[in-house]
């Protein structure tokens, strides 16, 4: 397992900065239904700099990529080199691994699987990519690594981090795409009460609610966004956005989702699907 040191500033919190489903392209005029993704990633970039919140490090819950190119990721990787702090990332199903893994190694972007996040919690990052469909699947690697990561650090507050939503999310054609061994998921944290967050991607709105104890959240991408509560294909009408996680000495988290301001980026309402 890929472990990596994260030192703490403020001896009360750790603070994620939470980057996710970029969808971008090689192509700088790329778009994705209408928004031109390299536009609305950037315009979050800037208005989290304008934000001037302090943080330690930077996230990114995978669809990193919508064209599978080595130069859509180092389009990623460009952009966030506006900072100095190190970026933890994993796959979403839109991803293709051997053009993430072409801009490694990078001074600021680590691939590993466990960050030991200051004094008090690991960030422990899962991989549940099925080559070639949308849902997702923990393997028995996966869940083998999530276990013993876990049985490591039982003193340490635990956020799990995956592309895939573990629990339906209420729109009947995105549950569909949702992470299918989600019981197993369950299990390994069950047995590990210091696991106390999970955080993902993939649904492309804010979610934030309470599973088994465990803390379950969701945010927006930094493109399109879905509409909740859909039973068909439906985009809505807010803003891209972003995620901000303070992880407490105590266990618990404060967060807050931000979203971009005005009207820049809007999508294809009409489309039914890409
Ligand atoms: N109309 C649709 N019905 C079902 N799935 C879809 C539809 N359109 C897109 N998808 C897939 O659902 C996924 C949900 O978010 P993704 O960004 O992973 O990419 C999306 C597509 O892979
Ligand atoms: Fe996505």
């Amino acid at each position: 397992m890929q472990k990596f040191d994260l030192p703490q500033k403020d001896p009360d919190r750790v603070v994620l900065l939470q980057i996710t489903d970029t969808h971008l392209f090689a192509d700088d005029g790329g778009s994705l239904l209408g928004v031109a993704t390299k536009d609305s990633f950037h315009a979050v970039l800037d208005a989290v700099e304008a934000a001037a919140r302090p943080f330690e490090a930077i996230v990114a819950t995978g669809d990193i990529s919508q064209d599978h190119t080595e130069a859509s990721y180092q389009r990623f990787c460009d952009g966030i080199a506006r900072w100095p702090q190190p970026c933890f990332w994993l796959p979403g199903n839109h991803d293709y691994q051997p053009s993430m893994q072409s801009v490694l190694p990078s001074p600021q972007i680590k691939s590993c699987h466990q960050v030991l996040a200051g004094e008090h919690w690991q960030v422990i990052l899962l991989d549940s990519q099925v080559k070639g469909v949308p849902h997702g699947e923990l393997s028995d690697s996966q869940l083998a690594m999530l276990e013993q990561a876990l049985a490591a650090h039982p003193q340490r507050h635990a956020l799990v981090l995956l592309h895939h939503h573990p629990l339906p999310a209420g729109s009947t054609w995105l549950d569909q795409h949702q992470l299918h061994n989600a019981d197993a998921f369950w299990a390994v944290l069950a047995r590990h009460p210091q696991a106390k967050a999970v955080l993902c991607g993939h649904i492309h709105q804010e979610l934030d609610c309470l599973y088994q104890g465990v803390r379950v959240m969701a945010t927006p991408s930094t493109c399109i966004q879905f509409q909740p509560d859909s039973h068909d294909f439906a985009l809505d009408n807010n803003n891209p956005g972003w995620r901000i996680l303070e992880l407490l000495a105590d266990g618990q988290i404060d967060t807050q989702v931000y979203r971009l301001t005005g009207r820049q980026f809007t999508p294809q309402f009409d489309a039914a699907g890409y």
